[in-house]
């Protein structure tokens, strides 16, 4: 049985029907006897409408006022997943950042986790409970404030999370199924990345590939949290985010009563160990886009 932590991010949850489908998904992890924890972002386009909302009330809203907005984005999404896990049959318990334990320092929409203290969560999963926790937002120690993490920061509350729960591995789902050389909505020639290790992907973020936040990758690589960055919507491989080539596959342990590992493991380890090989040794990496599922083109179910 492993810990995952499982991040949706906002397109995968646009709308209700997307909202079953990751219901679907978490529920089937969760009955492969792992302990599942969820971080779910706002539907959507949410957080640039509430935005856009604060902006007609006032062209420079008060700090405090728009991060209490901007959270309920994430609010929302989240208790709507636990309504989608309970009509499935299974148990699930959201929980807001703050009473996940999410600690920040105080700059409204720019603040750092400086603590996670997810005694909540933990209590939860101890109850054979899936846990989801709102992402993009925690609590101020030095003022009591609810505050938010900054663009693409559900993707350091579930890192966060990942590491404070110390978890086998914290998977990033999202609407293309890994890291690619380049963005392959723009590019069509872009090749998939079965390995990156934490400095290639920093290198990747920091150019622009939003698939996975620039300081979620620092935060990972201080905390050694293993990131699986994969598809919402099917369970190809994706793309490994890690300090080693030996942590990549350690998550992947067999399911509560599974008697043995599951048989796509040894296929799956031998593709991310020559992806990383060719990393670590400095060459492009040449690894065909993907094909070893048999598609050339990424997920693209926005
Ligand atoms: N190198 C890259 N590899 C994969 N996706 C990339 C890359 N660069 C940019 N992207 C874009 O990142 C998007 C996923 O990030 P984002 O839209 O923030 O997802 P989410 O809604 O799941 O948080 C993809 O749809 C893709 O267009
Ligand atoms: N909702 C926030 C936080 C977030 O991480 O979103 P997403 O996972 O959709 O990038 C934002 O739009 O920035």
């Amino acid at each position: 049985m492993a810990l995952i932590v499982q991040k949706y991010g906002g397109s995968s949850v646009r709308t209700t029907d997307r909202i079953r489908r990751i219901a679907e998904r978490v529920v089937t992890t969760y009955e492969a006897g792992h302990d599942v924890v969820v971080v779910v972002s706002a539907m959507g386009d949410t957080t640039d409408r509430l935005l856009g909302l604060a902006r007609e009330m006032d062209p420079l809203p008060s700090p405090h006022e728009l991060d209490l907005l901007l959270t309920t984005g994430e609010r929302v999404s989240n208790a709507l997943t636990a309504m989608a896990i309970h009509a499935l049959g299974a148990p699930a318990r959201s929980f807001t950042g703050p009473q996940a334990g999410v600690i920040t320092t105080s700059l409204h929409g720019e603040a750092r986790i400086i603590d996670v203290r997810p005694w909540r969560v933990r209590e939860a999963l101890d109850h054979g409970t899936i846990a989801l926790v709102a992402g993009f937002q925690g609590l101020s120690r030095d003022t009591e404030e609810i505050t938010t993490l900054g663009r693409g920061g559900s993707d350091t509350t579930a890192i966060a999370l990942a590491a404070a729960l110390k978890a086998d591995v914290c998977e990033i789902r999202t609407d293309v199924n890994g890291v690619y050389t380049a963005d392959p909505r723009a590019v069509p020639g872009a090749r998939l990345l079965r390995h990156l290790t934490y400095a290639q992907m920093r290198k990747l973020a920091a150019s622009g590939a939003r698939v996975l936040a620039l300081s979620s990758v620092d935060y990972a690589s201080r905390h050694g949290v293993t990131v699986h960055v994969r598809s919402s919507y099917d369970d190809r491989p994706g793309t490994v985010v890690s300090d080693s080539v030996e942590k990549r596959v350690e998550y992947i342990v067999p399911g509560r009563g599974t008697p043995s590992r599951s048989p796509l493991l040894p296929a799956l380890g031998a593709a991310l160990s020559g992806a990383a090989l060719a990393l670590l040794a400095g060459a492009q990496p040449s690894l065909p886009a993907d094909g070893a599922a048999g598609a050339s083109h990424p997920d693209t179910g926005r």
